[in-house]
This record gives C-alpha cells, sequence and structure tokens, in this order.
C-alpha cells in the first residue's frame, strides 16, 4: 500500500492538496481467485467484484460520515480510479459506519477557518458531486442509514436509491433547519427527482423523511428491510447493467448535462457566493449554535 502526499489536479486548474496517509496505492490490496478485489483507503473501503464488473464503495469516516476535506479527498481518488478503468459498470455506494449513510458536509469544516479554506472544501464539494452526477457508470445508493443534507445530495446523485426501511433513518435537505440554505445546484437535483412544488415544500421547511414518506415523494426508488438493501441494490444493479453502456451513457448524460453544466459555468461564482454566506457572523453563530446542540444531544 502506498501511502502520499501530493497533489491532486482539479477543474479549473485548482489544486487540492493531499494529506499525508491518503490511499493512492495500486490494487494493493487482496485480490482473491474469485474475481473479487478489496482496495483500503483510511476513509473510503472499497470492494470490487472484477467479474461482475461492479464496485462499492463504503463511506467510512465515523462516527457519522461526515464529508471532511479528508474524506473528499480520498473519494475523488477512489472514483476516478473507477471511472478511469474499464473494468467497471457499476458502482454501488454504502456506509460502513452503522446506522449513518452521511451526515452530510462536515460542519467543522465550515466553521471558524480562514476564508481560503472555506473556497478549498466548497470546490472539493462541487469536485465530488460533479463527478458522481456525470458518472459513466451505473450508480446505485444502498442507504443503509441517516443521510440528511450533503448525505442526502450523494444519494440524489445515484441512478437508483434503495433505503432501509427503519424509521430513524431519514433522508432530506434539512439545510434551513440550520440557518442555512441549500445552494442552487442542491435544488436542481431535488427538483429533478421530485418535482418543483415537491421540492419547494422539502427546502424551504428542510424536510427530513421517514423511508415511507420518502418513498412515497419519490426521494428514494424502493424501501427494503434492512438486511436486503444490499442484496437489492445488487439485483438492481445487474438489470440496469443489461442495458448497453453506450445507450445509457448518453441517455443519463442527456438527463444530466443542463443541470450539471449550470454550475460548471459559474462554478467560481459558486465558490465566492459560499464563501461570503459562510464566513458572516450570522451564519458562523448558527453553524455555532447547531453543532453544540448536536454534542448536548447526548448529555
Ligand atoms: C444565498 C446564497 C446561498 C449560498 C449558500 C451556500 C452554501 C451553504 C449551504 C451549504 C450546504 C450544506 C449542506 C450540509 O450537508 S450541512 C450539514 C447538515 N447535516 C446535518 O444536519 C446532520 C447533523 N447530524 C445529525 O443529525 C446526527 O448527527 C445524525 C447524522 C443523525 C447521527 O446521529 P447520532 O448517531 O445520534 O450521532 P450524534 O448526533 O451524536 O453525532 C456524533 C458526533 O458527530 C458530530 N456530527 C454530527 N453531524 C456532523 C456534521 N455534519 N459535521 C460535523 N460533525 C457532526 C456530532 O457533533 C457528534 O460529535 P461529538 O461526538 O464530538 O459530540
Amino acid at each position: 500500500m502506498a501511502l502520499v502526499a501530493g497533489r491532486k489536479t482539479f477543474a479549473a486548474g485548482k489544486t487540492l492538496l493531499l494529506r499525508a496517509g491518503v490511499w493512492l496505492g495500486a490494487e494493493a490490496a487482496a485480490r482473491g481467485g474469485n474475481g473479487a478485489r478489496r482496495f483500503v483507503s483510511q476513509r473510503v473501503l472499497v470492494e470490487s467484484d472484477v467479474t461482475a464488473g461492479i464496485a462499492t464503495i463504503k463511506f467510512k469516516n465515523p462516527p457519522v460520515n461526515s464529508l471532511s476535506l479528508e474524506f473528499l479527498t480520498e473519494f475523488i481518488i477512489c472514483l476516478e480510479k473507477l471511472e478511469n478503468d474499464k473494468t467497471y459498470r457499476g458502482l454501488i455506494l454504502t456506509s460502513d459506519c452503522p446506522g449513518i449513510f452521511s451526515a452530510g458536509l462536515d460542519l467543522r469544516e465550515m466553521c471558524g477557518k480562514n476564508l481560503a479554506h472555506y473556497a478549498e472544501y466548497w470546490r472539493a464539494i462541487q469536485e465530488t458531486w460533479l463527478k458522481l452526477y456525470l458518472s459513466n457508470m451505473v450508480l446505485v445508493a444502498a442507504i443503509n442509514g441517516a443521510s440528511p443534507a450533503g448525505g442526502c445530495l450523494m444519494a440524489l446523485s445515484s441512478d437508483y436509491r434503495v433505503l432501509a426501511d427503519n424509521p430513524r433513518y431519514r433522508i432530506g435537505l434539512n439545510e434551513t433547519l440550520l440557518g442555512i440554505v441549500a445552494p442552487f445546484w442542491f435544488k436542481d437535483v431535488l427538483v429533478n427527482t421530485i418535482g418543483h412544488r415537491a421540492a419547494e415544500h422539502a427546502l424551504q421547511l428542510g424536510l427530513l423523511f421517514q423511508p415511507t414518506e420518502a418513498l412515497q415523494v419519490g426521494m428514494v426508488d424502493q424501501v427494503v428491510p434492512e438486511d436486503q438493501v444490499q442484496s437489492t441494490a445488487l439485483s438492481v444493479m445487474t438489470e440496469w447493467l443489461a442495458i448497453p453502456d453506450h445507450a445509457r451513457q448518453l441517455t443519463k448524460s442527456m438527463m444530466r448535462k443542463a443541470t450539471a453544466d449550470n454550475l460548471i459555468k459559474q462554478r467560481e461564482a459558486d465558490i465566492q457566493n459560499f464563501v461570503s454566506f459562510v464566513s458572516r457572523d450570522s451564519i458562523q453563530k448558527s453553524l455555532q449554535v447547531y453543532l453544540e446542540k448536536l454534542k448536548q444531544k447526548k448529555h
């Protein structure tokens, strides 16, 4: 396994510094005789079935799989490796943390940091979304836990969503509850998924849906017993992979390009918007209060 510190070039000629310890290793991990491979990085586990052409990424950033800059850096590298390796036609996204798919953006990346950090962080968020949303692979989200805000966006960016039937696993874009605003491209993805009226309602109220409600509103495609999430994701994947790649990929691109282009053409302005929004005193205060509430919940 190779541990490196280096630079990763992102779109718009910008760079994101890779933190020491990020896995870039080639297929260092175990390679079984049955075509199964397992890549190991610190926060992102990649298991793959080479024969089936299916990889599974398991988020492993305890306690809540928050989308920290370090997590995003590893995640983007894994996605790029899979995307560029024509062995893989399908990717399942799921969590290695019991009960949590992802808690969304890491609030600590948005609090008490300098402007350059906010800009770097937001660029990584944009990059992650663009890579997920425009992936040539079939993406199936096997949602095995709570999935608020940025966690919900990751699921919504997949082609199909299977959610575990557990009332504690709520999913939605709850930004307004934190006193912040979901950016326009989060909103666009939600509108594309559940329609304008339902999205307006959900976004203004910051609704987090229980599984049956999420199914009803169209935020997820299937709700299944918890122990069947992975097997269902796999059988959905098999169905989708039966479609010729070129036809499916062109269709996916036709459906998604305009939404992605909307961000691509104004990436820098979007970063500046985020930086000036999040660095306001009032927003910093709201985020701190929210984080404090999360901490106190336990006591
Ligand atoms: C007009 C122009 C507008 C432009 C604006 C542009 C952008 C602004 C908007 C940016 C978009 C943001 C999207 C987001 O993703 S914001 C993040 C939203 N996330 C949440 O609200 C989730 C919060 N967390 C929870 O609800 C729960 O933690 C849970 C995920 C349901 C899990 O519950 P539980 O298992 O009970 O765990 P705890 O609550 O006890 O948490 C354990 C531990 O983790 C910390 N933590 C939780 N969530 C986060 C997080 N998102 N970031 C950082 N840390 C988190 C929590 O504080 C606990 O820490 P301690 O162990 O230290 O107490």
